[in-house]
């Protein structure tokens, strides 16, 4: 558990709550002093609990600081407390969640642009306290206030106890595979997102296939040209497919989309944009760039570069 040196009980009138940009909790009411004593409380536990996150998952620097969330415009951390907990009270967990625009594959391996796009971001329950039902406690809570699916949402490079725990709670399990940190479930793109409740997560781009070559308007078509999608991909879309091959055809798809990730990583055009890159150049790039855009609130650049 995680304790301070303050009384937690003032910043938590309930187990669970919102914390956006102006780091103070969402129930929080309060005179000016006030407010700056709660919000330096409010960052310190923040900081604590992003650490902690990142020691637990390995990481070199935490992905949740309250700086980060003050300067972001779309994203909220949940926190979960144990007010009876020692003599102050403790803090178990976090949540941190947000929208982002993304370049996406969908199940055809084809690129979408997917504006403000629900993201899982950080996750974190103390060591002392995991497996308990805390963590789906505080993930329920984030999807009834945000009106989200968990099959909607992109979750950024996720941990394999994240993993477990989405397939144990929300039977996810079969992902769409991704040239970025982002782990996308099918049924992602499950078209729309307003038919499962998700307001957010719009669709944009829609691509061209010509000849097999995928145009579409992404910086990866704009940056290296169309890619050759191969003449397996042209015959499918030209004679369709029969029930009893959805098997067969379901393993085809898998390998052609690992096909069409390397292809995306080994098209080598002329000019500067020829030159060798680490695989994953190209992600980095289109993230950094939405980050850049200010829409993504941080992009998909400040949390994916989670570095192990
Ligand atoms: C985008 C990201 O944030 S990636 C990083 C995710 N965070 C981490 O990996 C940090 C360490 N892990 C944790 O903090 C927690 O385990 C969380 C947040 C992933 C889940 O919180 P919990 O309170 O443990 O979840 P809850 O009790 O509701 O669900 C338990 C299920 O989660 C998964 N899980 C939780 N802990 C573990 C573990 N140590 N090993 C394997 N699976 C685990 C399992 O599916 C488990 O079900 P099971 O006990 O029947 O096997």
């Amino acid at each position: 558990m995680v304790e301070f040196r303050f009384d937690i009980k003032p910043l938590f009138p309930q187990p669970i709550i919102k914390v956006a940009s102006n780091l103070l909790p969402h129930t929080f009411r309060g005179d000016r002093r006030q407010c700056l004593d709660a919000t330096s409380k409010m960052s310190e536990i923040i900081d604590r609990l992003g650490q902690l996150s990142a020691i637990s998952q390995g990481l070199n620097k935490p992905v949740t600081t309250a700086q980060r969330l003050r300067m972001s415009e779309n994203q909220t951390i949940y926190l979960l407390a144990d007010t009876e907990a020692g003599h102050n009270g403790a803090v178990i967990g976090l949540l941190k969640v947000g929208t982002k625009d993304l370049y996406l594959f969908d199940e055809k391996g084809q690129t979408r642009k997917m504006e403000q796009s629900p993201s899982i971001l950080d996750f974190y329950v103390h060591e002392s306290r995991q497996r308990a039902g805390l963590g789906k406690r505080l993930f329920e809570t984030m999807l009834n206030e945000e009106h989200w699916t968990p099959v909607k949402c992109s979750v950024d490079r996720p941990s394999e106890k994240l993993l477990g725990f989405l397939r144990k709670h929300y039977g996810l399990v079969r992902t769409i595979p991704q040239a970025n940190n982002f782990v996308l479930y099918e049924g992602f793109f499950g078209d729309e997102a307003s038919q499962n409740g998700s307001r957010n997560g719009h669709a944009a781009s829609p691509e061209r296939t010509k000849n097999g070559l995928h145009i579409t308007d992404s910086p990866n078509t704009q940056l290296f040209g169309a890619t050759y999608l191969g003449d397996e991909t042209s015959k499918q879309k030209r004679f369709g497919r029969r029930g009893s091959e959805s098997q067969q055809h379901h393993q085809q798809q898998q390998q052609q989309q690992a096909a069409l990730l390397q292809q995306i990583t080994q098209i080598s055009p002329n000019g500067r944009y020829g030159a060798p890159r680490p695989t994953c150049s190209m992600a980095e790039i289109i993230h950094a760039g939405s980050a850049s855009s200010g829409k993504g609130g941080g992009g998909g650049s400040a949390e994916s570069n989670r570095t192990k």
